[in-house]
């Protein structure tokens, strides 16, 4: 006779000695220092950190400059053309009342200059005057040092640098930029029962995670090394595997975290002497996830091997850890309202992707711990605290899918 248990609706409470969601973060977050500043050209900064704060070398924008194309004016009209200003162009003299320049916009404006009568508003007379109605003083005209005065602080340390960034940069006036580069991460995936490619054999499931671990730890701020693939058997193989990655920072595990005869990452890291930072977390899906520290340094992030567990945890610890090597702060997440039906966990925190619609962020596809077909579809985590209701607010880790 074959006993089972009735399925229950909530799930167990929490390890007691597991860290709560949200601590774990911070946890992670905080263990980290950031690697040595270096300088490196623009066009190398894009996805990398601000090493100092980012500021202006001339007032933005340099010079008063015309917004529109037309015609700069002194005193009241109608005005006599003297001359025509293209953008690049300087000219020396000064407007009286009564004179204008035709004007390019981004050209800079002479001296005397009031305002930028535009094209459109503008009649020419048969002997070439202008004539048009008076703008008032500044109008279509950007200021010099309107954006930014000289030495105004653009952007501080810390900041990732993006596209904006890049363009800020060279707008005010730098060549390279002072940055912390990437954290260097390996991915070790385990498990005797995966299959590399196409449809999984009897009993065997497709590697879910070595094709999904690059562009995660890319997503998160690494700088991928490349993943391998470690055997169940012998022991030992992963603690060697480990070991022998030296030229990363931190060394992902994916599977192995769990207490079955296979799986020895708790084992492999006693046996190495590493520090424990973070061993278990309050949360549904993820709880066995781990971070430790090895003596010589580097990072160990272990991850559950059911593929939607293992995102969660990647977002929960690799993410933040990730985030202080390179030397930026841990961002405060949103709170939004989520809506759909789920329940919370008890004494724990739920993890569920979410997607955004017009009034806040809706719950996803399945979002079981072997499954990702929600977090594929998704724009983000929401994590559920245990008192969370349809429609509550809850804290979002925005994901990429
Ligand atoms: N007695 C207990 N058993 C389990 C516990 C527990 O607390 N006590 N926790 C369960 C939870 S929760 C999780 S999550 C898993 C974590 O297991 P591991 O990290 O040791 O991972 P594996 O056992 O190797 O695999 C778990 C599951 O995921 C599949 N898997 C593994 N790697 C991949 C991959 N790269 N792509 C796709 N699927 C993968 C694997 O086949 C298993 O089905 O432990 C539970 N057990
Ligand atoms: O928490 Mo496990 O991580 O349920 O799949």
């Amino acid at each position: 006779m074959v006993f089972m248990f009735p399925a229950t609706a909530t799930s167990p409470p929490a390890p007691p000695t597991a860290v709560p969601w949200t601590h774990a973060r911070v946890l992670a977050h905080g263990a980290a220092r950031p690697s040595p500043a270096r300088t490196v050209p623009l066009r190398a900064a894009a996805g990398l950190t601000l090493a100092g704060d980012l500021r202006a070398r001339h007032p933005l924008p340099a010079f008063d400059t015309a917004a529109m194309d037309g015609y700069a004016v002194a005193g009241r009209g109608p005005w006599r053309v003297r001359a025509a200003l293209r953008a690049g162009g300087t000219w020396a003299d000064t407007l009286n009342a009564g004179e204008c320049v035709e004007i390019s916009t981004g050209a800079r404006l002479p001296a005397g200059a009031r305002a930028v009568l535009p094209l459109e508003s503008a009649a020419v007379g048969a002997d070439g005057s202008v004539a048009g109605p008076l703008p008032p003083p500044g109008r279509h005209v950007r200021k010099a040092g309107e954006d930014a005065p000289a030495g105004h602080r653009l952007a501080p340390a810390g900041t990732r640098i993006g596209p904006a960034l890049l363009g800020l940069a060279a707008s005010g006036g730098h060549d390279t930029l002072p940055v912390h580069a990437g954290p260097r991460v390996g991915a070790l995936v385990t498990g005797d029962e995966l299959d590399q490619s196409g449809i999984p054999r009897p009993g065997r499931v497709r590697d879910a995670l070595g094709p999904a671990l690059p562009a995660l730890i890319a997503e998160l701020g690494g700088r991928s090394c490349g993943v391998r693939h470690v055997p169940d058997r012998p022991a030992g193989g992963l603690a060697a595997a480990v070991q022998g990655w030296h030229d990363v920072d931190v060394v992902v595990v994916a599977g192995s975290t769990s207490v079955g005869v296979t799986d020895q990452l708790r084992r492999l890291l006693d046996d190495a002497g590493a520090r424990r930072v973070v061993d278990t977390v309050a949360c549904r899906p993820g709880h066995p996830m781990v971070l430790a520290q090895l003596p010589d340094g580097r990072w160990v992030v272990g991850l559950p091997g059911n593929p939607y567990a293992a995102l969660v945890a990647a977002h929960t610890l690799l993410g933040p850890l990730l985030t202080g090597l390179s030397g930026r702060p841990l961002p405060a997440l949103p709170h939004v309202p989520v809506w759909g039906p789920v329940r919370p966990a008890r004494g724990r925190t739920r993890l569920v992707p979410v997607a955004w619609d017009s009034a806040g962020a809706r719950i996803v596809g399945g979002h079981g711990s072997a499954f990702l077909h929600g977090a594929a579809m998704g724009d983000a985590l929401a994590a559920l605290a245990p008192d969370w209701a349809d429609g509550g607010p809850a804290p979002l880790v925005l994901t990429f899918g």
